[in-house]
């Protein structure tokens, strides 16, 4: 079996991407083309899980390995970084990597003779947290992430949550300076003490108990789940927790705004505490997000499996808001049939979006659609209408109606507890949703269920063979799509519904989000 490439140049990666675009798209759908995780190597199980993610995720898999030298003070460790390259590529082989992209710092930094074009973070995102104690660290991390960004040009990139400021400053990054990357948080990967794994564990003293850093961690979210929400409290908690450990040293503890990283002086709905010790001569990073929200429930799934019957009811059992995304579709779609404007003109389409304002009544009885306004006009009923119907799938396969309806979903479920359905709302609305549920069924079940619907309407008989060929070909396009392709999410719950009824199948997600989140 060949080992994965290890390309060292600038030239040679050029050469694996036009290679990559010559190979023929898979059959089965994966979310995207090209997937990148960077890191600096001494590759560790918290790597992994990025790159597991990132195999799950895209056809094509790489990891950039450079200990970037632009991060690093002269009094840190970039002599001393592990390098194991020969290890790391057997690790990058075994998880399945297409290509590691490990170039030399004269070949992707330049001989640096001349000084080289920084990226500058906004100040507030470096002021507080590791910034004031790493001065120009994040400076290094962003410059060198977009030009790794730039040289590879992925659909995804993968990034962990240990290093949440760095994550913070590189989602900036790249919707300040438009770079058309989605970037992908992946939760924090610990040892069975709970340490957070860092390639830096490697330097602590066998008997050092670095242990006790999470464990401080998890003293102040038992005091927050207790109902503590004041800022010393809480990393007072922290602190007399770490207190009997003599070898550590607290540089610092703090609250702060998730996405902001303002300091909090309570958490209101969410807040994150952070820390950075040292232990003799290793520094080390953890941090927690103190959650208060209800988590989002995402159910994603083909067409016809039952989605939006089953969500509606999950919200009214699990008291969560039910956030019809389809309306939020027929709505453009109707503004767009209004403004008398071509369903293929995407231009005009494009500028209307961007003008539009759709509000949705969330907290809507179930057995009711959910009322819905456009441009202050309640439309409600009219975006249910046929011509609606049979023009909603052309609109909503427009690059630039998904994104304007992705970001107003998105702030829609800044609060959390919220219900919604779709075909990518695991995978690109809500990633991080608490629960994702993918709910499927044969194609078999599924003409059925919509020939039933159809005689029950009175439309014209159809076969059940011509619905079923119908189901298949609506799978495969919905798949096979390069925008929000169907797509079961990493991290979900899949729910084959053959044979179960609409209230089995609602029991059990009520279940797993009772189950998974102690309600
Ligand atoms: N335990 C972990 N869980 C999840 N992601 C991680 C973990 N450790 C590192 N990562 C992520 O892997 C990527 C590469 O990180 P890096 O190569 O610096 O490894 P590291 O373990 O953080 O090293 P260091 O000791 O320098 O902090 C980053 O996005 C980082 O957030
Ligand atoms: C993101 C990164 C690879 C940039 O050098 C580094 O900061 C890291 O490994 O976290
Ligand atoms: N992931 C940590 C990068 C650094 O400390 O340089």
């Amino acid at each position: 079996m060949d080992t994965v490439p290890i390309i060292r140049t600038i030239a040679g990666l050029q050469s694996f991407l036009q290679m990559m675009e010559a190979t023929p798209k898979p059959a089965t759908p994966v979310l995207s083309k090209l997937g990148l995780v960077p890191t600096m190597g001494a590759l560790h199980a918290g790597h992994l899980s990025l790159i597991e993610r990132a195999r799950h995720e895209n056809r094509w898999v790489i990891v950039s390995i450079f200990v970037n030298p632009l991060q690093f003070a002269p009094t840190e460790d970039l002599d001393r970084y592990p390098r194991p390259l020969e290890q790391d590529q057997q690790r990058c082989q075994a998880a399945g990597v297409d290509a590691i992209f490990a170039p030399t710092s004269s070949e992707i930094l330049g001989d640096g003779d001349e000084g080289l074009t920084a990226v500058v973070p906004p100040a507030h995102l470096d002021d507080g947290l590791c910034g004031p104690f790493r001065p120009g660290h994040f400076q290094g991390v962003a410059t060198i992430v977009l030009k790794l960004l730039n040289l590879v040009r992925p659909d995804r990139a993968y990034f962990g949550q240990k290093d949440a400021q760095q994550l913070v400053i590189i989602q900036r990054l790249v919707q300040d300076l438009n770079v058309p990357v989605e970037i992908v948080p992946c939760p924090t990967v610990r040892e069975a003490s709970g340490l957070a794994l860092s390639s830096r564990n490697q330097y602590l003293d066998a008997r050092a108990d670095a242990a006790i850093i999470y464990q401080g961690l998890q003293a102040a979210q038992q005091r927050f789940e207790s109902g503590v929400r004041e800022r010393e409290a809480l990393l007072n908690t922290v602190r007399h927790r770490l207190a009997p450990v003599p070898e550590v040293e607290i540089e610092y503890v703090d609250l702060v705004d998730p996405v902001t990283l303002e300091p909090l002086s309570e958490v209101k709905d969410v807040g994150r505490v952070a820390i950075a010790t040292k232990f003799s001569n290793t520094r080390l990073i953890d941090n927690i997000l103190l959650d208060a929200r209800p988590p989002i429930l995402a159910i994603d799934g083909p067409a016809g499996a039952g989605k939006s019957t089953v969500t509606r009811l999950c919200a009214q059992q699990l008291g969560l808001k039910y956030l019809d995304t389809g309306a939020m579709y027929r709505a453009i779609t109707w503004l767009v049939l209004q403004s008398q404007i071509k369903l293929d003109d995407q231009l005009a389409i494009a500028d209307l979006v961007s003008q539009s304002d759709i509000k949705l009544q969330l907290d809507a009885n179930p057995d009711h659609p959910p009322r819905v306004w456009v441009q202050q006009q309640d439309v409600t009923d009219t975006i249910r209408s046929p011509e609606v119907t049979q023009s909603v799938s052309a609109i909503a396969a427009q690059s630039a109606v998904r994104q304007a309806l992705v970001r107003q979903q998105r702030i829609l479920g800044q609060s959390g507890g919220l219900a919604a359905e779709g075909r990518d709302i695991g995978t690109q609305v809500f990633p991080a949703a608490g629960l994702k549920i993918f709910l499927t069924a044969s194609s078999l079940e599924r003409a059925r269920r919509r020939h039933k619907d159809l005689e029950q309407q009175g439309a014209a008989p159809i076969s059940l063979e011509q619905l079923e060929q119908q189901i298949a070909q609506r799978d495969q396009k919905d798949s096979q799509r390069s925008l929000s392709p169907l797509c079961k999410a990493y991290d979900a719950i899949e729910i084959d519904t053959d044979g179960l009824s609409i209230a089995v199948v609602t029991d059990q997600i009520v279940q797993h989000y009772r189950n998974r989140f102690g309600i």
